[in-house]
């Protein structure tokens, strides 16, 4: 798991043997620790160099080992030993240094990149700090400032960048294990105790305490409930207050902390839930790794509303040449305006060039004859998309790809207007298009392999999160949120505020609470939606009493809310009011908390003190409850691609790891007898009946989420 060699004479070469990214595992620590000692011993041997093979320096630790008992040798007096030899240490960092990887790195002496390699301590996402020394040296190496930065948020460098901080001592274009095998020669005899960062002291500007509780105040701002980014700020804290070996130990002492605690597992969780979705399979025996994408190289997006706009955008900053088509003239011009300022304003970030030579803007169907791949993104309406893919289905060439951006509508009933079903599938991007990372790529019952790889592939060329969801109403993502609305405002009418729901999901770590959000997203959206489906309006069944709707109980809170004119922060009122129409700063409205008052007189309900856990258990076991139905449907490929969904489209909290896996956190059997209770209080909310597949669980003894599969009933996937 480590290579040794001895070149130029009098060079060690020590090479990380783990593909694919040379992560520490236990054996590869064994390996180096073997090859350091027998380079540190053999007297022919003046320098060292280190360096992964197959162009990636390491990964760091093997993720994959914290869920086992620790084996092999530790990775701190690894590094301690590289960094204590008196030979000169040189890293050759190529492709990756991250996590333990950069740690090494640190230990040895000094540091040469390739100019395309990126170095990087992304521990905190993951829940923990680095451990193996990483807190203690940086710090000393870059500065309190810079390294505060860099461990708190696990941001990746840029070899350049990595260069302008001091983390590398040189980058080259060539080979830098050439270039770090010359270098080692140069350097033999030259004094060493300057390069061992733990013998230097951390320097300390004369505001170092403002520094460090500026930084403990930003991380706590932004961590939503997240432990690792204030364990970070302390471990760092004490590089610059105590001596190298305590410093290491409080080191240690955090991270062993970390390392128990649910959010660590959690994160890590994530990490592989994540690289996991990108592997789909289908039930009829199609996956990635057997179906080819089709070629996309001109791609159009029909429609330059929101959504339209910020599809354009992604598409465009991932190279791809687009046709933006817009029937109305004016909407036209305003889309285009729009998307070169978006493209301008992202390009200007990155200092580099706007790719508005990439664009081509048309009223006219008829110029899409070459484009590979259409993304229809006009208003969520079914007679209005059946056709425009009408129209699409005979303009554009017989195997472009047909791409609908629907929230929620039918796919095949899309599709089957077309005269290639199997060349329809859903693309569900999430506003702001350019910005999110989720897609749900939606299968409807004739999409081919071939056209699901074909928008998997698209998906990451567009550095998304893509997950393959089954055809149903809402797919997975928006059939999941509907009980925890329906909860959140049944909330409402029994006693609650919108601030108080808002701020029990806000403290479990949702960036923004549930009234909040529909705020920000505009309350006609979801009024609109109601409407359509008889919920309110003039469709409404008029058997059906105000607070009951097909039968099940309903709110029409919203709805009155709507009515009154207050659309969100677009119309300066909502659940909250706003400073003006578009303000974004929230404050609770004592014109809503009327409106709720007389509401509750006029419907004779009695309000009650409503606790943070009651609305976390209500709004959230809802949730998941519908999402084990999903599961159970099989209109997903496992609680990994839900949980995903969550994280990245819904603001779920990433250290809290997707709604399925909180539900095993939690305790299946805790969720299951939850809900029971709630439903025997309200027994006409369907949505609080518990799943058939959440009590098969707990019947089974509450399996591992990984073998929730085993307990589907056949035939289950319609994927
Ligand atoms: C018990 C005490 C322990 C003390 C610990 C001391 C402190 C040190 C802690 C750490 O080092 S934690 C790890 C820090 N490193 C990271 O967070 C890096 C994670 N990896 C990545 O960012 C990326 O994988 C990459 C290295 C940039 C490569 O990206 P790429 O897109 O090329 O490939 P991926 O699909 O992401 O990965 C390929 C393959 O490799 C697996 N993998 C990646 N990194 C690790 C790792 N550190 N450990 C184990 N496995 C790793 C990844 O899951 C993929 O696997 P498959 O999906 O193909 O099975």
């Amino acid at each position: 798991m480590a290579r040794y060699a001895q070149v130029q004479g009098s060079v060690a070469l020590i090479t990380l043997t783990n593909p694919p990214v040379n992560a520490l595992s236990a054996a590869v620590r064994l390996g180096i620790t073997e090859a350091v000692t027998r380079a540190l011993r053999d007297p022919k041997v003046k320098s060292v160099v280190i360096c992964g093979e197959n162009g990636v320096f390491c990964g760091g630790a093997d993720i994959r080992e914290f869920a086992k008992p620790m084996t092999g040798p530790p990775l701190v007096p690894m590094i301690s030993a590289i960094e204590e030899g008196d030979k000169p240490v040189v890293a050759a960092i190529e492709g990756v240094a991250f996590g333990g990887g950069l740690e090494l790195a640190l230990g040895c002496h000094y540091r040469i990149a390739h100019s395309k390699a990126r170095v990087g301590l992304p521990e905190v996402t993951l829940g923990l700090l680095p451990a193996a020394g990483g807190t203690q040296r940086l710090p000393r190496l870059i500065g309190l400032a810079p390294a505060l930065e860099l461990i708190t948020t696990g941001r990746h460098v840029t070899a350049q960048e990595a260069l302008k901080l001091g983390i590398v001592d040189k980058v080259t274009d060539q080979s830098a294990q050439d270039l770090a095998i010359q270098f080692a020669q140069e350097v033999i005899g030259q004094p060493l105790l300057p390069r061992k960062l733990s013998t230097q002291l951390t320097p300390c500007p004369p505001d170092v305490d403002t520094i460090l509780d500026e930084a403990m105040a930003r991380v706590k701002q932004r961590a939503r409930g997240a432990m690792a980014p204030v364990a970070c700020v302390q471990a760092v804290r004490a590089a610059v207050n105590l001596p190298y070996q305590a410093g290491m130990q409080k080191e240690q002492e955090l991270m062993a902390f970390l390392f128990r605690s649910s959010q660590a597992r959690a994160l890590q969780y994530c990490f592989f839930a994540q690289r996991a979705v990108g592997k789909w399979s289908l039930s009829s025996g199609a996956h990635s790794g057997n179906s080819k994408p089709r070629p996309v190289t001109k791609a159009a997006v029909i429609g330059l509303g929101t959504m339209g706009r910020g599809i354009t955008v992604a598409l465009v900053k991932a190279g791809l040449s687009v046709v933006a088509v817009e029937t109305n003239k004016k909407q036209l011009e305003m889309g285009k305006q729009m998307v070169s300022a978006m493209l301008k304003h992202d390009a200007q970030k990155m200092n580099a060039v706007p790719r508005l030579d990439l664009l081509h803007y048309t009223t006219d169907l008829s110029e899409l004859k070459n484009t590979d791949l259409i993304i229809e993104a006009v208003f969520e309406d079914m007679a209005l998309k059946k056709e425009v893919f009408k129209k699409l289905s005979s303009v554009c060439k017989p195997d472009a790809v047909l791409c609908t951006n629907t929230s929620g509508l039918d796919v095949d009933e899309l599709a089957s207007v077309t005269k290639r079903p199997e060349l329809v599938v859903g693309m569900h991007f999430f506003a702001p298009a350019h910005v999110m990372k989720l897609l749900e790529v939606v299968r409807g019952s004739r999409s081919s392999p071939e056209v699901m790889a074909t928008a998997m592939h698209l998906g990451k060329r567009l550095g998304k999160v893509s997950v393959v969801v089954g055809n149903c109403s809402g797919f997975v993502g928006n059939r999941m949120l509907r009980p925890y609305l329906d909860q959140a405002n049944f909330l409402l009418e029994e006693g609650a505020t919108p601030e108080l729901v808002d701020g029990a999901l806000e403290e479990f770590g949702f960036p923004m609470g549930v009234f909040k959000v529909s705020d920000l997203s505009g309350l006609d959206v979801g009024w609109r939606i109601r409407k359509e489906a008889g919920l309110t309006g003039p469709n409404v069944d008029p058997k059906d009493p105000l607070r009951r709707r097909q039968g099940r109980r309903y709110s029409p809170l919203p709805d009155l809310v709507c009515e009154q004119g207050r659309l969100g922060q677009k119309s300066g009122r909502g659940w909250y009011l706003y400073d003006k129409p578009g303000g974004r700063v929230a404050t609770p409205d004592p014109d809503i908390h009327k409106l709720l008052e007389d509401y509750r007189v006029r419907h004779g309900i009695r309000p009650r003190q409503i606790g943070s856990q009651e609305v976390l258990e209500r709004c959230l076991f809802a949730l998941i409850n519908e999402g084990f139905r999903v599961l159970e449907d099989g209109m997903a490929m496992g609680p990994e691609g839900i949980d995903m969904i969550y994280v990245f489209g819904y603001g779920w909290p990433r250290h809290r790891g997707g709604p399925m896996f909180y539900a095993a956190m939690v305790g299946l059997p805790r969720v299951l007898e939850r809900l029971e209770y709630y439903q025997q209080v309200h027994p006409d909310v369907p949505h609080l009946q518990p799943s058939s597949l959440l009590r098969r669980l707990v019947v089974n003894g509450s399996p591992p989420l990984d073998k929730w599969r085993d307990f589907l009933q056949r035939p289950h996937s319609q994927l």
